[in-house]
C-alpha cells in the first residue's frame, strides 16, 4: 500500500487516479511515500524520510524546498500548462476591470435606490464618472512566454492589442505556438519603454525578484497598468504604490495582495484566484496524480522540475531498480559492477541526466537482494535507490 499525504485539498478527479486498493490518501499520515499539494508552504516543514516524491498540483514550486529534495534524490513534479487557460482568462478580466473601471462602477450601482425611473436617472447621470478606455490598439508587454504567457499574448493580440513579448529562455515548442503578430522585445527595458500595460508570467526566482522595478515602471507610458498573477515579489510593491500615487500607473492587478496593497483604490486585488476554476483544479490534480503514480510504481519521471525526463517500458523478468545520483563519471560503471557481482543480468537500462543530477532505471532478469541494494546505496554520490519488484 502506498501512502499519500495531502497538504491541500486536491480535486477528487485527481485522487481517483490512485486506486484505493493500492493507495491510502490522508491529510494526516506520518510516513507517506509521496506528498501532494497546491500552495502549502513546505519550507519550514519536517519532511519525513519516507517521502519518495512530491507532486505539486499546479505550476509554481516556490513553496517547495526543491534543492533540499534534489539532495535527497526525491523528484518534485508539477503540472505544466494544466491551469494556464484559467490564468489567461483572469488576466484578461483584470485588464478589463482596470480599463473599464468595473469595480468602482459596480460599487456605485450597488448604492442606487428608488423606483425604476429614479434608478435610471441616477445611472445616466453617474456613468460619466466611470468612463474607461479600450484595450484595442494599446500595447501589452508579456514577460515570460511559457504556458500562460503565450496564451495571454495570443488572446490579447486577438482582442486587437499590440503585443510585445520577452523571454530569453523561451522553448522551441512555445515559440511555435506564439502568434506571428507578437513582437519580440530585445530586453526588458525595450519592452517597458513601449507599453501601456504589462503582464508578468515568470516564476519567482532570484533573477525575477523585483523585476518590475521603479526604474522600469518609469519607462512605461503614463497611466499604464501592471498585471501580476505570477507571484508577489516579482513587482516591487513600494515602487508600484509610488507610481499609483503619481499617476504613472493607473492600476495594479495582483493575485497576491499584501497588507500595504489592500484597499488602495487603484489596486485590483484577487485572493490568489488564477488557477481556481473547476477545470484547472481537475487538470492539475489528474496530471500530477498520474505522474506520482507512474513514479511510485514504475520509477518513470515526467514533468519533474528537478529530475530529467525518464520513461522506460517495463522489461526483464525480475526487479526494476532506480538510482538517483550525482552526475559524475563512472557511476553507471560502478552500478554495473555491483549488479555483475550479484550475478544479475541487465535486461534494459536508461540513464538520463539534468545538470548535476543523473537518474538511472535498470530492469533485471532476476530478483535483487537487499545486500546488493545496500552496496548501490554505498556508492559515493548516490542519493536514492529504489527497488520496484515486478508488477503482478
Ligand atoms: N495566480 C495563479 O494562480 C497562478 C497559476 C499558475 C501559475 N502561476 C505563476 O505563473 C508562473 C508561470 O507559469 P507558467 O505555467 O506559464 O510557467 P512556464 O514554466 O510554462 O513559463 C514560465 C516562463 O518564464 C520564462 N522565464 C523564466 N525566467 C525568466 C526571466 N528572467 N525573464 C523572462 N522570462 C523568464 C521561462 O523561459 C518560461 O517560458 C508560475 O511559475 C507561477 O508562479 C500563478
Ligand atoms: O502556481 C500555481 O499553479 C498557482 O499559483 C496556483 O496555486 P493554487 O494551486 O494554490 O491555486
Amino acid at each position: 500500500m502506498y501512502k499519500i499525504l495531502t497538504l491541500n485539498n486536491i480535486s477528487v478527479k485527481g485522487l481517483e487516479r490512485l486506486p484505493r486498493e493500492k493507495y491510502e490518501i490522508s491529510s494526516d499520515t506520518s510516513s507517506p511515500d509521496a506528498v501532494m499539494l497546491r500552495s502549502f508552504k513546505m519550507h519550514d516543514m519536517e519532511i519525513p524520510e519516507t517521502v519518495k516524491a512530491i507532486g505539486r498540483a499546479g505550476a509554481g514550486v516556490n513553496n517547495i524546498p526543491v534543492d533540499k529534495m534534489t539532495k535527497r534524490g526525491v523528484p518534485v513534479f508539477n503540472a505544466p500548462g494544466a491551469n494556464a487557460n484559467a490564468v489567461k482568462e483572469l488576466v484578461l478580466a483584470g485588464l478589463l476591470i482596470a480599463t473599464r473601471n468595473i469595480y468602482p462602477a459596480m460599487k456605485f450601482a450597488e448604492t442606487l435606490e428608488g423606483n425604476d425611473a429614479e434608478v435610471s436617472t441616477a445611472v445616466e447621470s453617474g456613468k460619466k464618472n466611470y468612463v474607461g478606455s479600450e484595450l484595442h490598439s494599446k500595447t501589452l508587454g508579456v514577460i515570460g512566454l511559457g504556458a500562460i504567457g503565450i496564451r495571454v499574448a495570443n488572446a490579447a493580440s486577438a482582442l486587437g492589442m499590440k503585443v510585445v513579448g520577452y523571454d530569453p529562455l523561451i522553448s522551441v515548442e512555445n515559440a511555435w505556438k506564439l502568434s506571428r503578430n507578437i513582437q519580440q522585445a530585445m530586453s526588458l527595458d525595450h519592452l517597458f519603454s513601449q507599453c501601456d500595460a504589462i503582464s508578468v508570467h515568470v516564476p519567482l526566482l532570484d533573477a525575477t525578484k523585483g523585476l518590475v522595478s521603479k526604474e522600469r515602471i518609469a519607462m512605461m507610458n503614463d497611466g499604464a497598468i501592471v498585471v501580476n498573477l505570477a507571484r508577489g515579489g516579482i513587482c516591487d510593491d513600494d515602487a508600484v504604490l509610488a507610481a499609483l500615487e503619481s499617476g504613472k500607473l493607473s492600476s495594479y492587478v495582483i493575485d497576491f495582495p499584501t497588507s500595504k496593497l489592500l484597499r488602495h483604490p487603484n489596486v485590483i486585488a484577487f485572493p490568489h484566484l488564477g488557477a481556481s476554476t473547476g477545470e484547472a483544479e481537475e487538470n492539475c490534480a489528474v496530471m500530477v496524480a498520474d505522474q506520482v503514480r507512474d513514479f511510485l510504481e514504475d520509477g518513470s519521471i515526467r514533468n519533474s522540475v528537478n529530475f530529467p525526463e525518464a520513461v522506460l517500458p517495463r522489461g526483464g523478468s525480475g526487479s526494476r531498480v532506480t538510482i538517483a545520483n550525482a552526475n559524475v563519471p563512472n557511476m553507471v560503471g560502478q552500478i554495473s559492477a555491483i549488479l555483475a557481482k550479484a550475478n544479475l543480468n541487465i535486461a534494459d537500462l536508461l540513464n538520463k541526466s539534468r545538470g548535476e543530477l543523473a537518474y538511472t532505471i535498470i530492469d533485471l532478469d532476476g530478483t535483487i537482494e537487499e545486500s546488493a541494494l545496500n552496496d548501490l546505496r554505498g556508492i559515493e554520490g548516490v542519493l536514492s535507490v529504489r527497488h520496484l519488484p515486478l508488477k503482478k
